[in-house]
């Protein structure tokens, strides 16, 4: 069986964060693992408190996991602190850590601020080289290129940037634009819109967390990562037309949707 590591922040609705990512990754056929950066309190109405775990907490989950059942693909998703960040990028060097997919969450869809800005820079430092992939949105792909995003082109733009300073592939997710649902792949001085058609749909808590853990899912699996983010955007896709609404805020996705045997693309 093909395993997965997320290293992320624990949403208590289940919708995002290590929860998203455990059940994508195991409705993906992979055995999933989690080393956990925060504990938060959350609904699909906002985030309440956040309680982060110490460096050395994360330290040692990281290296529970690493000496025993080694991840073939890694997913890491909010990590709030310098210092949390230090530790990962530290062991993912350490255990030559492969399959790499960052998601720099930075704001949750309720608008919440899930890290402070000395982390930013920490991200931009220390961890996005050893990225095989970075998972920006589009107010996130403007923090980190420093450019606005209004127009396709200006995603090709701020794709373009972030790939050439961080030397990685970069998708820029499209989901915060107005009409469309269509990503940007950057990677090697070239571009490929991945088309969505968009849904409607407001219950999309959790659709970034849970759209690269099923890439790192794939990516665990073998697929090359063009193919992983094609697989992962139809399941993201399936999971959203299969309209849960749960909660009263922005509600969380139906990941099972993929075991029931409808929705097909
Ligand atoms: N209404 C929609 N219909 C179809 N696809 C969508 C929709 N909203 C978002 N997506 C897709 O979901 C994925 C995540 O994109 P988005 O830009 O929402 O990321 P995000 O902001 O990190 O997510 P989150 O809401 O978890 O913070 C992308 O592939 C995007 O195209
Ligand atoms: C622990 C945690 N990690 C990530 C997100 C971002 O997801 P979303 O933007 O969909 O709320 C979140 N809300 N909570």
């Amino acid at each position: 069986m093909k395993t997965a590591l997320t290293i992320a922040g624990s949403d208590s609705s289940g919708g995002a964060g290590i929860q998203a990512d455990i059940k994508t990754m195991t409705v993906h056929g992979v055995y999933a693992m989690s080393a956990i950066t925060a504990l938060t309190a959350q609904n699909t109405m906002g985030v309440q408190k956040v309680m982060e775990v110490t460096p050395e907490f994360l330290s040692q989950q990281l290296e529970s996991v690493f000496t025993d059942i080694y991840p073939d693909a890694i997913k890491i998703g909010m990590v709030s602190s310098s210092a949390l960040i230090e530790v990962i990028a530290e062991k993912l060097t350490f255990y030559d850590a492969k399959n790499i997919v960052v998601d720099p969450v930075m704001v949750a869809t309720s608008g919440s601020k899930l890290i402070n800005d000395k982390a930013i820079e920490y991200l931009k430092n220390k961890l996005f080289a050893k990225a095989t992939l970075l998972t920006p949105n589009i107010p996130e792909a403007e923090i980190l290129s420093g450019r606005t995003i209004k127009t396709s082109e200006d995603m090709i733009a701020a794709a373009r940037i972030m790939s050439e300073e961080y030397g990685t592939a970069v998708l820029c997710k499209g989901g915060h634009a107005l009409n469309e649902a269509n990503d940007l792949f950057y990677y090697n001085h070239q571009y490929k819109w991945f088309i969505g058609e968009r849904i409607e749909n407001s219950n999309t808590h959790g659709t970034g967390c849970t759209l690269s853990s099923a890439i790192t899912s794939y990516l665990a699996q073998g697929k090359d990562l063009e193919n992983a983010i094609w697989l992962a955007k139809n399941y993201l896709s399936g999971a959203l037309r299969a309209m849960l609404n749960l909660g009263k805020g922005s509600g969380p996705l139906k990941h099972t949707w993929n075991l029931e045997g409808g929705y097909e693309e």
